[in-house]
């Protein structure tokens, strides 16, 4: 009898477990969608101030993000509490039931830095009203992969979206150098696979800060070529000894001592990203390498915050870009590699979301 009700007690505990994991799931939209409204009401601006970070009420932040007075402390408390629990904030809670907040270590990626970067234009470009409207889509994906749950929720592909609207521009270059600027710095502090390569041609590379960015660390660069679509390098910034040019990787690419590629075959079908490794190994000398840096997923499929931010990114792709565009493993890299007569291959995990990989012919 006493051992029976062990039995039934252990069960339930085990149950409420689980009841409560998928009510986590369940109620996760408020996390993205709460980080969204702060930064719409640059809370993190007001707490951080120029560096200080000093704990502030709701009230207190109401009083400098709203200085004319209004807004609801009880409700932007009821907020931060919660992304609190995701470490955006810390909570200073005193003996008067007074709750404080500062930004984290995590909530600091959403400051500005002295180059005006930050992830907060990823986050928000992330969740602009389009995108979200082909979040109820996701299902579509498998229903019928022939056109991405973008463009059946908003009438046209989301490149498409993009490029009419200035605005949405200007969010799309800061939210990519936003994330792109830190890993930049990261990699090149350990990775120097440019050394000796005088013509660097950066195919994909939007406005061509991550070509400039190596290039001030390898003078040995004393040529670069910024390739992406014509719309993209129409309103790019000038650097100095690079060149924009504009095209299609999947018909050309330019040529070069060494190809970087950054963030971009996640966007492709495998087939594409066959063409446009053939394109690369025309346009690379004997021994010529091909420098790619993508998100690189893991062939286990654990719980880790690491493979959880992959597989969610993958998701991503498959809504908004291409539903047959994914985030790959390294095998299928290397395959894909070999498949194009690039034989040798190697991976560097200089970072935890993009890894480095290295095709050389
Ligand atoms: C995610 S962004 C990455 C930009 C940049 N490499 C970085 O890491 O910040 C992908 C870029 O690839 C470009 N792109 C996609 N397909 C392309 C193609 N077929 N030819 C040239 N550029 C392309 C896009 O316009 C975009 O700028």
């Amino acid at each position: 009898m006493e051992h029976g009700k062990f039995v039934v007690s252990s069960m339930v505990k085990a149950q409420s477990k689980e009841r409560l994991a998928i009510l986590e799931v369940a109620h996760m939209m408020s996390v993205p969608m709460s980080l969204v409204a702060v930064l719409n009401m640059k809370v993190p601006d007001a707490i951080w101030q120029g560096g200080n970070n000093t704990p502030l009420s709701a009230s207190e932040i109401l009083a400098v993000v709203r200085p004319n007075g209004g807004g609801d402390a009880e409700n932007l408390q009821r907020i931060l509490r919660l992304l609190t629990t995701y470490d955006i904030f810390d909570e200073q809670l005193n003996s008067k039931g007074e709750r404080k907040y500062s930004l984290s270590d995590v909530g600091k990626t959403l400051i500005a830095d002295a180059d005006g970067l930050s992830y907060a234009a990823y986050v928000l470009q992330h969740h602009q009203e389009a995108l979200m409207r082909a979040w109820a889509l996701v299902g579509e994906a498998v229903e019928d992969p022939t056109v991405e749950p973008f463009e059946k929720a908003n009438g046209e592909s989301a490149v498409a979206y993009y490029i009419k609207r200035a605005d949405v521009m200007s969010l799309i270059y800061s939210s990519l150098a936003g994330m792109s600027v830190p890993f930049m710095r990261e990699m090149l502090e350990n990775y120097d696979g440019f050394q000796g390569v005088e013509t660097l041609a950066d195919v994909g590379g939007n406005s061509g800060v991550c070509l400039n960015m190596i290039m001030n660390k390898y003078p040995n660069i004393r040529k670069g070529i910024n390739y992406d679509f014509p719309a993209m390098v129409s309103s790019a910034p000038e650097f100095p000894d690079i060149t924009h040019i504009g095209g299609d990787a999947l018909q050309s690419v330019p040529a070069g001592d060494a190809i970087f590629m950054k963030w971009i075959f996640l966007a492709w079908t495998d087939e594409e990203c066959k063409k446009t490794l053939q394109n690369c190994y025309k346009a690379l000398p004997v021994d010529g390498k091909l420098i790619v840096c993508e998100p690189v997923l893991p062939e286990l499929t654990d719980e880790s915050q690491r493979t959880r931010a992959l597989l969610g990114g993958d998701i991503f792709i498959m809504t908004m870009y291409r539903t047959k565009g994914k985030h790959r493993t390294e095998e299928q890299f290397k395959q894909l590699g070999a498949s194009t007569g690039f034989f040798r291959f190697r991976a560097f995990y200089i970072d935890p979301y993009l890894a480095v990989l290295e095709f050389q012919k």
